[in-house]
Parts: C-alpha cells; sequence; structure tokens
C-alpha cells in the first residue's frame, strides 16, 4: 500500500486539486493508494474564526461560513462534470448544513467546548475529502472514501487527541483488507472510543498518513506539499536556499522544531519507529526530486544539511546569588513554567550557576513572568535573586546537521561568520549531540545572520558583496565600469556576487537592494533616485542590514570622511581614496583602525599613496614581518611629476596643470596638489602606518606657488594666476635644465623627520627617470639598508585608482 499526503495548498482549489488527481494516476499502476488530504488551503483558519465569532455571539459567523461554502461549490462547479455536480453538491450541502446548525448553536448558548470545536474544525477535512473521491470517480478513477473516525480511535483529549495504537492498528488492517485501487482518506480528524469526533491537533493529517504507512507497512510515505523538499534554509529569507536530498530523522527533526514548516515530525513518530522513509514532494513541481527522510540518510560530505530560524523569541534571563549550589532551583523554575503551559525553546545555564537563561515564545512573557515571580516571591523579596530580565524582538538561528558531531571548528566557523557581519549573540546553546548549535541574535539580524551562514556553509553558493558606493566622479566612475566588466568573472572564477546596492554623488542617491544593473547606472541616479542625504544614505544603508556590506568613499570631501567610524561601528567594511580621515590628528586615524579592528570591519586605503601601487601593502608587510622603516624618500604626486615633465620652454605651465586636471591626475582641487597638501598628506599616512606617531603640521613643505596664486579665490581665478605668474615658472623650468637636473617634487622621511617640497635631481638620481605621472618610493630599511625596497609605477588616473580600490574591495571579499 502506498501512502501520499496532500497538505492544504496542493488541495487549495480546483486548478490545484486536478494537479493531485494527476499524482494519482501516475502512482495507482504501481499498486493500491491511500491519499490523506487536509483541508481546502484557508478552510480550517476560517472555521476556527467562525466558531470563535459564534462563541462570542457576534453573527459574522455566518458571513464567514458563507465564504466556506461559497468556496467548496465553486470547487464542486469548477471540477466535476454537469451531470455528477448535482450528487456531490448535495453532499457537500448536506455537510455545510450540519456545520451551520453547531455554529448557531454556539452562537445561542456562546459557549465553545474543546469537543465542539474539533466537531467544527472536521468538517474541512470531511468536505475536502468528500469533494476529490467524488471528483476522481467522476474522472474514471475508481476511488472509496474513507472514514478515519472507524479506524483511528484516540482518547478525549479534544483539540489534540491521543491515538489509541492497539485498538487503531488492527482497525485499519481490517479496514483497508480488501485493497480497492485508490482511498481518500480525510487527514487530521479520529474519533474517540466512545463515538465522539476528535481531532489530532496541529500537523494532524501527516500525523494520519504516518500512523496509517506505519500500520500498513507502507513502504515509503510521501508528503506532497508547495516546496520541493525541505530546505537549507528559508526561502523566503535566503533566496539561494534550495531543497536538500536526503536527511536523517533526527536532522528533520531539529530543523522542523526550529521553523521548517514543511513537516511535524512529532506527528511522524509512528513512521519512524518502523523506519519508513518519508519523501516530501512539491504539488506544484512534481518532477523535483524532492527530500527524503529515512535512517540511513546519506551525508553526501556535507557537514551542514540546513540552517533554521524561529523568531518572535524573548530570552528570560534568571539570576541571583541564592541560586548558586541549589539543586532544586531549576526543577522548580521549569515545573513553574510548565504549569503556567509556558513552552521553553532554549536553554542556556551559565556554570557559576548564577544565571539560568531561558527562550521562550515573546506570547508567553507574561503568563511565564507571573510564574516565575510566584514560584520564587520569597526568593525574590529576600533579593536571593534578582527581578527577571525580559529581553524582545529576537530569533533563533539554528545550525543543523549530524555530520557536524566531533567536527572541529563548526562553532568557531559559525561565531566568526556572523561576527564578522556584526551580528551580535545573546544566547548560546548546544547538545552534547552536537546536531545543532542554536544562537539567539536580535530580529533585525536574522536575514543578514541567515544569508551569511548559507554562504559559508553551503559552498555551492555564490558569496553576496553589497558595495555603498558615494562619490561616482572620475575614479568612482571608473570603478564602476571595472565592476561591471569583472561581474561574470567573479561569479564564474570566484563565486562572488559582487553587487552595487547604492551609488550617490553630491546631489542625488540611489538605491537598489539586489544590486543594480551597471549598464544603466547614470540614469538611474539621475532620474530614478533621491534627494542626497549622508545622513539618509547611512540610515538606508544601516537599516538594509546587508551581509558582506563594504562602504566605498570616492569623494575628497571631509563631511563623508568624518561618518567612518560610525560605519565601521556597524561592522562595514570602508574603503576608500579619500586621504582626508587617515590625515586628521593621529588621535583619529588611530581610532578608525581600533573601530574597524573591534566590530571585525576591514578599513583599508591603499590608493591614499600611490594610486594603484602596492605602497601602503608593502609597507605594512615590512612593519608586520618585524622589518624597520629607516628612510622613506619618494615622489608622490603624479600630477607634479606629469607637470614638471611635461612643462617646458615650449608650454605654459598653466596649460600643462590644466592638462593634469583633465587627465583625472590632479585632486577635485587642483590647489590641494600645487600646493604640496597631497604630498604632505601622501607622507604622513606612510609615516603612521610605519608605526609612528606624526601630524600633518610637523610636515614643512617648501612652496614653489608664488603665495597670489594659492590666495585665489576659486579654482578659476587659480588658473588666472597661475598665467599671470608664467614667468616665474619659466624660470625655474630654465635653471633646472642649465644645471642638467629635473624637478622633481620629493616627499623624505629620515631620523624622524619629514619633509616636502620640490628639489633639482641629478641624472644618477634615481628619482630623476621617473615618467610621465608616474610615482616611486624608496623605503630604505632595516632589512633593505643599501639597496631600498622601491615600489614605481603610474601614480595618478582615474583607473589604476579605481583598481586599487577594487583591489582592496577584493581583500575583504576573499578575507572573509
Ligand atoms: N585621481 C586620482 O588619480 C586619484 C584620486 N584619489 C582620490 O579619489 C577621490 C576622488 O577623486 P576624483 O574621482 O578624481 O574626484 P571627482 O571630483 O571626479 O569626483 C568626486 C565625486 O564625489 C562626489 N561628492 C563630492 N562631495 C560629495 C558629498 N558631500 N556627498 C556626496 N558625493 C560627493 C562628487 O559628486 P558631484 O559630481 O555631484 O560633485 C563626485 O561624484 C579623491 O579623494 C582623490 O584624492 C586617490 C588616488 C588617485
Ligand atoms: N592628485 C593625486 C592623485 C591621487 O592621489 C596625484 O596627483 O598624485
Amino acid at each position: 500500500m502506498q501512502v501520499l499526503k496532500f497538505g492544504g495548498t496542493s488541495v487549495a482549489s480546483a486548478k490545484n486539486i486536478t494537479l493531485v488527481k494527476d499524482i494519482i494516476v501516475q502512482k495507482k499502476d504501481a499498486g493500491s493508494l491511500i491519499a490523506v488530504v487536509s483541508a481546502l488551503g484557508g478552510i480550517t483558519t476560517q472555521l476556527v474564526n467562525a466558531s470563535l465569532l459564534a462563541s462570542s455571539g457576534d453573527e459574522g459567523y455566518l458571513k464567514l461560513l458563507n465564504q466556506v461554502e461559497q468556496k467548496h461549490i465553486k470547487t464542486v462547479q469548477e471540477l466535476i462534470s454537469v451531470k455528477a455536480q448535482s450528487k456531490t453538491l448535495g453532499k457537500v450541502k448536506i455537510l455545510l448544513n450540519d456545520l451551520e446548525d453547531i455554529c448557531r448553536g454556539v452562537f445561542l448558548i456562546q459557549e465553545l467546548t474543546a469537543k465542539t470545536s474539533d466537531k467544527i474544525l472536521s468538517f474541512g477535512e470531511k468536505l475536502s475529502s468528500t469533494i476529490i473521491a467524488d471528483f476522481l470517480n467522476d474522472s474514471g478513477i475508481n476511488s472509496s472514501l474513507a472514514q478515519p473516525q472507524e479506524f483511528i480511535i484516540t482518547d478525549n483529549n479534544y483539540g489534540r487527541a491521543n491515538v489509541d495504537f492497539g485498538v487503531t492498528v488492527p482497525k485499519i488492517s481490517a479496514y483497508f483488507g480488501e485493497q480497492l485501487p485508490v482511498y481518500i482518506c480525510p487527514g487530521f480528524i479520529a474519533s474517540s472510543k466512545d463515538n465522539q469526533w476528535t481531532t489530532l491537533g496541529r500537523g494532524g493529517s501527516d500525523y494520519t498518513a504516518a500512523i496509517l504507512a506505519s500500520a500498513l507497512n507502507a513502504a515509503e510515505l510521501e508528503i506532497w506539499t508547495d516546496v520541493s523538499g525541505m530546505m537549507t534554509a528559508d526561502p523566503r529569507l535566503v533566496r539561494s536556499a534550495y531543497a536538500i536530498n536526503e536527511i536523517s530523522y533526527e536532522e528533520a527533526m531539529e530543523l522542523s522544531h526550529f521553523g521548517a514548516k514543511v513537516i511535524y515530525p512529532p506527528t511522524i513518530q509512528p513512521a519512524l519507529e518502523k523506519s519508513i522513509p518519508i519523501r516530501i514532494k512539491n504539488t506544484f513541481s512534481k518532477e523535483d526530486a524532492g527530500t527524503l527522510i529515512s535512517a540511513n540518510a546519506s551525508a553526501n560530505g556535507q557537514l551542514i544539511k540546513g540552517l533554521s530560524s524561529i523568531q518572535n523569541i524573548a530570552l528570560l534571563n534568571v539570576s541571583g546569588s541564592g541560586m548558586v549550589g541549589i539543586p532544586n532551583f531549576s526543577h522548580r523554575l521549569f515545573r513553574a513554567l510548565s504549569n503556567a503551559k509556558v513552552n521553553v525553546v532554549l536553554i542556556t545555564q551559565a556554570s557559576s550557576e548564577h544565571t539560568i537563561c531561558v527562550g521562550i515564545d515573546a506570547s508567553d512573557i507574561s503568563k511565564a513572568l507571573t510564574a516565575i515571580e510566584s514560584e520564587f516571591a520569597f526568593e525574590l523579596s529576600a533579593r536571593k535573586i534578582n527581578p527577571v530580565e525580559v529581553e524582545k524582538e529576537l530569533a533563533i538561528i539554528a545550525l543543523v546537521g549530524a555530520n557536524m558531531k566531533e567536527q572541529v571548528g563548526v562553532s568557531g566557523n559559525m561565531f566568526s561568520v556572523l561576527g564578522q557581519n556584526g551580528v551580535n549573540i545573546k544566547a548560546i546553546a548546544q547538545g552534547s549531540s552536537e546536531r545543532n548549535i542554536s544562537v539567539v541574535v536580535h530580529e533585525k539580524e536574522v536575514k543578514k545572520a541567515l544569508n551569511s551562514l548559507h554562504e559559508s556553509f553551503f559552498l555551492s553558493d555564490k558569496r553576496v558583496i553589497n558595495v555603498f558606493m558615494i562619490g561616482v566622479g572620475n575614479v568612482g566612475s571608473a570603478l564602476i565600469e571595472q565592476l561591471r566588466k569583472q561581474k561574470s568573472y567573479l561569479s564564474t572564477h570566484h563565486h562572488i556576487d559582487l553587487r552595487v546596492v547604492a551609488l550617490a554623488n553630491s546631489r542625488k542617491m540611489y538605491f537598489q537592494e539586489r544590486g543594480m544593473d551597471l549598464k544603466e547606472w547614470k540614469n538611474k541616479l539621475e532620474h530614478e533616485s533621491e534627494p542626497m542625504s549622508s545622513e539618509l544614505f547611512l540610515q538606508k544603508m544601516a537599516e538594509l542590514n546587508l551581509r558582506n556590506s563594504i562602504f566605498i568613499d570616492n569623494t575628497a570631501n571631509a563631511d563623508i570622511a568624518s561618518v567612518y567610524n560610525g560605519v565601521l561601528k556597524e561592522s562595514i567594511s570602508v574603503v576608500t581614496p579619500n586621504k582626508i580621515a587617515c590625515t586628521n590628528s593621529y588621535e583619529e586615524y588611530l581610532n578608525l583602525k581600533k573601530t574597524a579592528l573591534k566590530y571585525k570591519a576591514k578599513f583599508l586605503f591603499e590608493t591614499n599613496v600611490g594610486a594603484g601601487l602596492p605602497v601602503i601593502n608593502t609597507l605594512n608587510d615590512l612593519i608586520k614581518s618585524g622589518d624597520e622603516i629607516i628612510k622613506i624618500q619618494a615622489v608622490l604626486s603624479g600630477s607634479l611629476n606629469f607637470i614638471f615633465n611635461n612643462f617646458n620652454e615650449n608650454t605654459r605651465f598653466a596649460d600643462i596643470v590644466r592638462q593634469a586636471q583633465e587627465e583625472g591626475y590632479t585632486e577635485p582641487d587642483p590647489r590641494i596638489d600645487l600646493s604640496g597638501v597631497d604630498v604632505k598628506r601622501k607622507i604622513l599616512i606612510l609615516i603612521r602606518e610605519s608605526g609612528l606617531n606624526m601630524e600633518i603640521d610637523d610636515i614643512p613643505s617648501r612652496a614653489f606657488i608664488p603665495k597670489e596664486c594659492m590666495n585665489a579665490p576659486t579654482i578659476e581665478e587659480f588658473f588666472k594666476k597661475l598665467e599671470e605668474h608664467e614667468d616665474t615658472f619659466q624660470k625655474m623650468i630654465a635653471d633646472a635644465k642649465k644645471a642638467g637636473k629635473k624637478i622633481k617634487y620629493v616627499a623624505t622621511f629620515n631620523k624622524g623627520k619629514a619633509e616636502t617640497g620640490v628639489q633639482l635631481i641629478e641624472s644618477s638620481h634615481p628619482l630623476y627617470n621617473l615618467e610621465g605621472k608616474d610615482n616611486i618610493v624608496l623605503f630604505t630599511t632595516k632589512r633593505y639598508p643599501e639597496q631600498p625596497l622601491v615600489v614605481k609605477g603610474a601614480g595618478a588616473g582615474a583607473e589604476v585608482t579605481a583598481s586599487g580600490i577594487f583591489a582592496d574591495i577584493m581583500r575583504i571579499a576573499n578575507a572573509n
């Protein structure tokens, strides 16, 4: 005998019932089958609501009953041929009349007992099974409507009756002794020994199917539902969740206890006891393999089978010195909660015995508090225990898998993934079965936590990196184009799904939670955006609370640089070419580093010095490996090097500066380069990264631009003044030429002192042949005392800078 169970959504409409028929037709040739059916989707809830309204004397119950009636009549009319319809409609009408009579009784006496409630709720399955059996017969499939009241016998515990297996099993064997091709059996309903209608409680139809499968020694029990099996995580929260092929009974129970509602394992006990495999199948995608739950489920090398989550959890923290070493304490606590019918979902106790923390459904908080306060009234008044602390808006997330046992590092990995994403863990529970590690987190973190854990433990997945970018000018737009071009490469070769979630310039900002199409960003930012406000940008970024988020600042703006600390505190990494944050006071610079460390975020700014050149990383490697910096000599301004390499007696200084600006080598405000400020910032960053404390004002610079130019109020005025001082610049270049030297703007750090300014460089010096917009950095260190370690190459320009930022993004993406 085959036993199949179809849940509420599988039989929610005529269209769905037709799919059920197709499955039955396909299966019936393999032997007799019993199809256990639930009530049409949504009907049980309507019956509950109608009975409650009736019991409170509200005539609104009639409206609900009318909706129930219409739904069933419509289903009959859509399913059954006209000539056979009246017979089925007659049966349905009789049932509906009985239902209405019972509800009217409840309405009149305004009382709803558990016994009457069971009677009312039974109509859902009675109606659905009657219609489905008639539909199959009308479609030429010989079907019999089974009457579970005749073979599932229970006690009188209405609402959740207990099955008497001693009586039930022989009755089932006798009832199904003569095997017809197809039985349609209403799930959920049963009968007590004194012939009263009872129901089997939550998951009741699964239970009916499991009882039948067990009593009839079915080869397999199939549960047909609306998903393609038990999923690795809740697909509404984790889009990349997928169906688990095989899972053990124990793992299925763990997953289901914590939120995977596909099956309700306690009701599967009869099948489990006889090791009858259970297959979860999707009525709406019947070719999908589904999930096989069995005693010998193959692990397929997977440590973790799934992630589950339950929301609306509260933690009660019971603490106090009066608990320590008192053996009876926990007994009293749990007895009080049990007597108050509070279900304890999670328990943790520190070995100090000073606190016990219990997780409960938040709707039970007041019941639980009353129970505890009354049980421990004396201890509370004597201050032997503290007032119970309650924390709400929490959720439990559990990692489930039998293969975790004895496997080192699973919980370590779990905690580190959550930590890197700034998810605070409020409580932890792991049983010695090592099949489940549960953590309690804030409700708002659930989505991020589940997604980061899913990415980490289910390797077939892509790792999503979410980018929030302010500044889409010269460098920012080059970066966007590089990200666009590399997207599919990163996806294929590195399993990284790099998404740009937000973009902003000084006027507008545009957000797209699932990542935007980078071909269209300009249009979207211009036409589908909202006004830019850095506060709102940060607020939206925090509210989205996406895993693996990176904030990128491609501006040269001090206000934007001032938000990094707050961003890092959200455990969001910061990448920036903007030098302002690292050249503010030393204290602020150190503070950013400390915050990043504390909140497990990264603060990366490789492009602050030498654009895309690996200057800071090289220096960091030297320092980390124990080397010491003796001297740094460098040309750190791409624009100034370009200007001095291209300016001659045949060109005008202002034109060359303008060209450097147009080529994208200068700062947004070129005065920052020409004043030497940009170079001071860069050498300062190198000094600080070498481990030394220095402020920008400690670095002198020899100005070469006349004061009058630097004092110009606007950039345009500045260019005009440069033109007016052309003679000064021509003299500079002529003097250098006469001396057979080249002009370079050099930064030096030696013996604890730094200085910057123009120098005339001889042809034998390593700086002499520095072409175009190149930078060069010479590190003389304890390990490189004579021949300095040299980093050289293009030190300015949008493309190289963008690629340096991209490299920082990849460092973060690959680090987690
Ligand atoms: N060019 C280079 O070779 C290198 C540059 N860098 C650094 O890269 C950064 C960017 O330079 P670059 O791209 O040339 O500059 P751009 O002036 O071309 O672009 C700056 C971008 O930042 C935006 N912006 C400025 N202020 C704000 C604000 N308050 N809020 C939001 N957006 C703002 C601008 O918007 P809007 O257009 O609306 O003003 C623009 O999109 C600078 O910090 C620079 O020092 C670092 C290494 C090398
Ligand atoms: N303006 C800078 C480029 C970025 O740091 C330079 O000229 O080097």
